[in-house]
Formats: C-alpha cells, sequence, structure tokens
C-alpha cells in the first residue's frame, strides 16, 4: 500500500513545488533567528525546543498549508504525543513478546498508545475538514471566474484531499496517518541534524568561518533567499551532508524481505525482517583511511568519494528512501543561512557528546552558545 501512496505522493515534494515553499521557509528561518535573539549572550544553553518550534511550523506552513491563525492546532503536544507513539511502536517490536497482539493489549503502553491516537485524530479531523471546505469554496470561486488560478502546485494535505475527492484512492484514517507520518518523519529528525549541524561549527572554528564567508559571498546585505542562492552553497552543502554521513540521525533502517538474498557466508530467507546498519555504512573501508574523520571537504573533490553511491544513505535506499529528502536540506540550508549570518556560534564539543538513540539519534542535553556578530 505505501508503495503506491509513496508515488502519488511525490509531485508534493517535487523540486517546483519545494520552490514555492521557499518565501515561507525563508520568513520562519528569520522567525527562528528573532527568537534565538532572545537567548543569545546569555551563555550555553539547550535551543532543541525553538528548533523542533521551527520545523513544526515550517511544515504547517508549507506541506501543510495551515494558515498562521490555525497553525497552533498542530503544536508541540501533538508533535510529542506522535513521538511517543513512535517509541511505543519501537519498544513493542523490540520485545518478541509484545509481538502477540494478545498480550500487548494488556499493557499500559497499548492503553497509552490508544489514548494518544484518539486525542490526535481529535486534532487532525478539524483541520482536514477546514482544508477540505476551504479548497471547495476556492475550487467554487476559481470555477465562477476564472479556470486557470488554483495554484501552481498542491501541498501534501490538498493532494492527499485531491486523490480522496476525486481519485477515491484514500480513507480519511489514511489521510490522518499520511498526515502523522510527515509530522513524525519530519520534525524530530531535521531538528536533530540541525542541532548537530551548529554543535559541529562550534566544535570546529575554522568550518564556521568558511560558512560564515561563503554565506557572505553569496548574500552581500542581502537578507532574502532565492532559489538561486541555495545552489550557490557548496560548501554548507558539503557541511550537512557530512553531518549526515558521520552523525545520522536514523542509523538504522528495517525491510521484509519478499525474496531469498544470498550473501558469501549466508543465506537470508524470504519472510524475515532485517536491519540495516547506516551507521556502519557510513564508516565503510570504501570511505577511504579517513572514514572516521569529520571532513566536509570530501563532498568537494568527486574523485574522493566511493564509487558506490549505495554507501551513503541518510535518507534510506531504494523504494522506500526518504521522501522529504530535498524538503529536509533545502528547510535546512535556509535556517542555517540565517543562523550563521547573525551568531557567531560555540559550545559544547561534538567528541565528547554523550548520545541518545531511540526512533532518532539526539545529542544529550546541547548546549549552544550565541553570540552577535557585529
Ligand atoms: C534531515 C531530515 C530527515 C532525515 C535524516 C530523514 C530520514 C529518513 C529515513 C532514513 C527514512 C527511511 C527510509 C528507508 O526506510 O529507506 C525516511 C522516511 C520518510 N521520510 Fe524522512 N527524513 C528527514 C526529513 C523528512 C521530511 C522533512 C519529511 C516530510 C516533510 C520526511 C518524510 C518522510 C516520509 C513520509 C518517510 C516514509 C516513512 C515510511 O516509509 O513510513 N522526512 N526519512
Amino acid at each position: 500500500m505505501w508503495k503506491i501512496h509513496h508515488k502519488l505522493l511525490n509531485p508534493a515534494f517535487s523540486q517546483h513545488v519545494l520552490n514555492t515553499y521557499l518565501n515561507e521557509m525563508d520568513a520562519q528561518a528569520q522567525n527562528l533567528v528573532s527568537q534565538l535573539t532572545t537567548v543569545a549572550e546569555k551563555g550555553p544553553v539547550n535551543i532543541t525546543e525553538f528548533l523542533i518550534q521551527y520545523v513544526l511550523r515550517t511544515v504547517c506552513r508549507t506541506s501543510l498549508r495551515l494558515e498562521a491563525k490555525d497553525q497552533d492546532m498542530i503544536d508541540n503536544e501533538y508533535a510529542k504525543a506522535i513521538e511517543e507513539i513512535a517509541n511505543i511502536v519501537v519498544r513493542r517490536a523490540l520485545n518478541p513478546v509484545f509481538h502477540f497482539s494478545f498480550l500487548f493489549n494488556w499493557t499500559a503502553m497499548y492503553k497509552r498508545q490508544v489514548k494518544l491516537s484518539r486525542n490526535n485524530k481529535k486534532l487532525l479531523d478539524p483541520i482536514i475538514q477546514k482544508r477540505k471546505s476551504d479548497l471547495t469554496a476556492t475550487k467554487r470561486t476559481v470555477n465562477n471566474n476564472d479556470d486557470s488560478v488554483p495554484g501552481k502546485f498542491k501541498p501534501a494535505l490538498d493532494l492527499l484531499l485531491h486523490l480522496s475527492d476525486e481519485q477515491y484512492v484514500l480513507s480519511d484514517d489514511e489521510i490522518r496517518a499520511h498526515l502523522n507520518t510527515f509530522v513524525a518523519a519530519s520534525y524530530d529528525t531535521t531538528s536533530s541534524v540541525l542541532q548537530i549541524v551548529l554543535l559541529v561549527l562550534g566544535s570546529y572554528p575554522e568550518i564556521q568561518e568558511r560558512v560564515y564567508n561563503e554565506i557572505k559571498d553569496v548574500f552581500g546585505n542581502r537578507q532574502e533567499l532565492t532559489k538561486h542562492d541555495i545552489t550557490k552553497l557548496i560548501y554548507l552543502d558539503a557541511v550537512i551532508k557530512e553531518v549526515l554521513r558521520m552523525y545520522n540521525t536514523i542509523p538504522l533502517i528495517a525491510r521484509k524481505l519478499d525474496t531469498d538474498i544470498v550473501l558469501p557466508k549466508y543465506t537470508l530467507r524470504a519472510g524475515s525482517s532485517c536491519i540495516m546498519s547506516i551507521y556502519g555504512l557510513h564508516r565503510h573501508s570504501s570511505w577511504g583511511p579517513d572514514a572516521k574523520q569529520f571532513k566536509p571537504e570530501r563532498w568537494l573533490n568527486p574523485a574522493t568519494l566511493p564509487t558506490n553511491l549505495n554507501v551513503y544513505a541518510p535518507f534510506g535506499i531504494g523504494k522506500r528512501i526518504c521522501i522529504g529528502k530535498q524538503y529536509a536540506m533545502m528547510s535546512m540550508k535556509t535556517s542555517l543561512v540565517h543562523i550563521v549570518r547573525k551568531f557567531h556560534i560555540t559550545g559544547d564539543d561534538i567528541s565528547t557528546l554523550k548520545w541518545n538513540f531511540e526512533v532518532v539519534l539526539k545529542a544529550k542535553t546541547p548546549l549552544i552558545n550565541l553570540t552577535l556578530r557585529s
């Protein structure tokens, strides 16, 4: 089922659609910088909540097309509930006893999962209904006036509604499940990667200065971003790619095999579940003797990269690869441009940080120190 939906939803994440999100991403990034200014010059602080808010707001305003007044409907509480459900799913998966529903359904975890899902349903249903009626109203106005108007793109939520309305492919439950997946798959991953990039910039001052100089060269005194600016940020792109290699937030992905896979020493049987270590892949010997070093420069010279591109998979691999890959890169670059331009960053040394692994790998209570650049 996901295979069909993945294909149907891809247009909502095409580069053409993403370019139309840029202004909103830019506005949200400037908003993030204003928020961060309130904690600048105040010593080391944990800015996780600011980053989460930024990512959530950006996803709500772009993919879900919520207006400012409706945006608070999807707030931190909703996102935290999604995270808690995901953690319950992982804890269940890791305990074979709980694979049997008749046992799992007696646990406190199951009761909590049901409660959280019910709350989310109550929260999402009005959003879906409101967008449905907005779309019907727009269609009516457009039909009465001019056929060519209704926007050049469909944000993900509109595309879901269109698929359910006109092609009868999605039920209301499936729409809700997809919305939950978008929010769950985007906010925690993107905010964690952003956090790690900032910690890396604080730990390697020479890398931070090079990123800063590149931003200065591309923008001069201009504030707003264009899609052309993003493609010129070659070094920033290399830094993010290297962060995603060394500190990839999703170190493991799972697959159920539909055919036997014959390896030199083993055969993995069809029907079994496999865990693939992306963490291991990103340190494979084909990256060279410096595989364990943080070196953004490797991305500037394709000759130094492994010939088999499948050894780099921060967004997964194959048919189930992350649908929001370009979206995430664009939103991270937009926010980093504004943050690095405004602040000088120092903080916890990335090499001595402790990590937490739930669904996403996250730095444990990371502290960042922001000082205003003159
Ligand atoms: C830096 C940020 C992100 C990282 C590192 C990331 C990583 C991943 C990974 C590793 C997967 C699993 C792929 C596989 O199994 O092969 C995935 C799936 C997915 N991602 Fe992302 N992602 C990010 C941001 C986003 C964003 C911004 C969105 C949407 C706006 C998104 C939407 C999805 C969806 C819908 C799936 C499929 C989930 C499923 O198969 O059930 N992701 N992502």
